[in-house]
């Protein structure tokens, strides 16, 4: 029977050595109207404390999906998914491409937001976004409204409210697709410094193989809808990691691995969408 529900729980006993997630069967349908559409599953993910999981996939593949399931906005249709998390801290925190900064509030109010909904003292919330302004790389910037700010620094600003609160695990979704090419390989670099720092928990959506090569401890590709788990590479490069690894040749011999893999995945998607046209 479907269970609907996405389980977070405190430390339990059954927690698998370091999970800090666990998705069994994860299913999610949609309806609307007389259609419904299988958006996702059965869909299984194991993650560690700590780790850097990126997912690729083709176009509506359910990857927005299962990252709204893991941060509590919708319940999964069938399927458990465990969290293990500890108490006193900020659960989950969500990234879009879409800047998502308040535009009447300045810098510093933008990243500052998530702490006041979490009920920080002033002091202190004012004290930490600062800290985490001037880690992102705005510092002069704090009372500098959205509007006057590039794309790239309007990313920053979302970037240090999400890290700001301290989340357990950190919900990226295609974080980088609206900036130009240069400015992604600039927040790519952000990212993965201020990430080394702290290593938290990461699930980082992105159709840019490379991005998730760059970045990723592992790469999880995700099927044609509904989204299952295809294929899930450890990506064999150290950390601390520099974004030219990606000119290094066993850089191009993984892409185009996974790249054969992913191709199958995204000519599948295409085919189905020419049938149901
Ligand atoms: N609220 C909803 N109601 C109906 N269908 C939905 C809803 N949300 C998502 N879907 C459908 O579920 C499928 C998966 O959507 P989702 O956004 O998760 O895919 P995605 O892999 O993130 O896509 P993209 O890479 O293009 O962002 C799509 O067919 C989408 O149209």
């Amino acid at each position: 029977m479907d269970t609907q529900t996405r389980q977070a729980t405190a430390a339990p006993p059954t927690a698998p050595a370091g999970a800090k997630l666990l998705a069994s069967g994860v299913e999610r349908q949609f309806i609307s109207g007389k259609s419904r559409v299988h958006a996702l599953g059965p869909f299984d993910l194991r993650v560690a404390d700590g780790e850097f999981v990126c997912l690729v996939g083709p176009s509506g593949c359910g990857k927005s999906t299962f990252l709204r399931i893991v941060n509590g906005l919708l319940p999964p249709t069938a399927g458990t998914l465990d969290l293990w998390l500890d108490e006193g801290r900020a659960d989950t925190s969500m990234v879009f491409q879409d800047y998502g900064v308040l535009p009447w509030k300045t810098v510093l109010a933008n990243v500052r937001f998530g702490l006041e909904m979490a009920k920080v003292p002033r002091r202190e919330a004012n004290e930490r976004a600062m800290e985490w302004i001037r880690r992102i790389g705005l510092s002069g910037f704090e009372k500098a409204y959205p509007a006057t700010l590039s794309g790239g620094m309007r990313q920053r600003v979302s970037i240090a409210r999400a890290l700001a609160v301290q989340p357990q695990i950190l919900l990226m979704d295609e974080p980088f697709a609206a900036v130009d090419a240069q400015m992604r390989v600039v927040l790519q670099e952000v990212l993965l410094k201020v990430w080394e720092e702290d290593r938290r928990t990461v699930i980082f959506v992105t159709h840019s193989l490379e991005e998730a090569l760059v970045l990723g401890d592992r790469v999880v590709v995700v099927s044609a809808r509904p989204g299952r788990v295809v294929s899930d590479i450890t990506v064999p490069f150290g950390r601390p990691r520099a974004s030219d690894v990606r000119r290094t040749p066993e850089f191009a011999e993984l892409h185009q691995n996974v790249w054969d893999v992913l191709r199958d995945e995204v000519q599948a998607s295409l085919a189905a969408g020419t049938e149901a046209s």
